[in-house]
């Protein structure tokens, strides 16, 4: 049986399952990136070219054709090598990229009848603050690394309109507490912490304002194995507490063993398999796949 590269966590579905609600709270359907204008040869129907480069104009594939549902409370793995298109795909859903074409429906914005995607910025910032919760390798991008920590969860509330200083107080001492920041080091600036303590305040302060959704792009790459392992049980208890589906990507399957219900993979910009991440990873269908998961073990 495989096992994991790094961490030796066992299947996280057999173990935290969230009691899944039949409405998906997210449904993608359709979502292309592309980098580049494009041209006459890719711009065409039935364009067929090797990989997902436009040997003609040199523009950019990202992400192809992509459609997936996200259940409440489920974690869903994104996994593929190098340049397949899982940032892509994620930083297009936080509108950190303006995807070229394709629907983002959530099921708690608008009765889920509003594509996501062709809003105003002005709605796309209220969403980024109320509806989804973004997490990023970088904690540079997540977080204001010389505003205290607790300045931090302040910027979020304010954003939501929350203005109350002594709940902003509290709900920040709240946050920070859940994921073990030493209250009596809440004012201190997240510069003066380790990465392992950044990626926890940058996760408290996505959590701010109780989004339904979750986006985490390989949030624990380049932490020790012990660090890892604390941010990863945060998130799964969290999950289970809060019931917020997320989204994980990571190149890790030691990661994604641990944390996700399904996996999908990613090659070239298309979804080329999904399913339960037992299956994925112990009885992978598709040859790349099967090659991805040989070789990441
Ligand atoms: N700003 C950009 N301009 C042009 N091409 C880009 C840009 N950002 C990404 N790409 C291209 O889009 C494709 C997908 O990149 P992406 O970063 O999403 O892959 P990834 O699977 O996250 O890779 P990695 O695991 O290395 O982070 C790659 O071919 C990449 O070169």
């Amino acid at each position: 049986m495989p096992q994991p590269s790094t961490l030796d966590l066992g299947p996280a579905a057999a173990r935290d399952a969230a009691s899944v609600d039949e409405r998906p709270i997210l449904q993608v359907r359709n979502l292309n990136k592309r980098f580049g204008d494009g041209c006459a040869r890719c711009l065409a129907p039935n364009a067929d070219f090797p990989g997902n480069r436009c040997p003609q104009c040199g523009a950019v594939m990202a992400c192809i054709d992509m459609n997936f549902d996200l259940y409440p409370g489920e974690i869903l793995g994104v996994v593929g090598e190098s340049g397949s298109g899982k940032s892509t795909m994620v930083r297009s859903l936080y509108f950190d990229e303006e995807a070229t074409s394709g629907e983002m429906l959530i099921s708690t914005y608008k009765n889920g009848e509003s594509n996501l995607l062709t809003e105003s910025a002005q709605q796309k910032r209220y969403i980024r603050n109320h509806v989804m919760g973004m997490v990023y390798q970088n904690p540079y991008l997540g977080l204001r690394m010389s505003y205290s920590s607790s300045g931090n969860i302040a910027e979020k509330l304010f954003a939501a309109d929350r203005f109350h200083v002594g709940r902003i107080r509290e709900r920040a001492m709240e946050l920070l507490g859940r994921v073990e920041i030493p209250l009596n080091r809440m004012d201190e600036a997240p510069k003066r912490f380790s990465g392992g303590m950044q990626q926890r305040v940058q996760i408290s302060k996505a959590l701010a304002n109780n989004p339904p959704l979750l986006l985490l792009d390989e949030v624990t790459t380049g932490l020790d194995l012990s660090v890892q392992a604390r941010v990863l049980d945060l998130i799964r208890s969290l999950r289970r507490e809060l019931k917020v589906a997320m989204i994980v990507v990571s190149h890790d399957l030691g990661v994604i063993r641990m944390l996700a219900d399904r996996t999908m993979v990613l090659r070239q910009g298309r979804i080329i398999e999904m399913g339960l991440t037992d299956q994925i990873l112990e009885d992978p269908q598709h040859a790349y796949t099967q090659l991805l998961v040989h070789s990441l073990l």
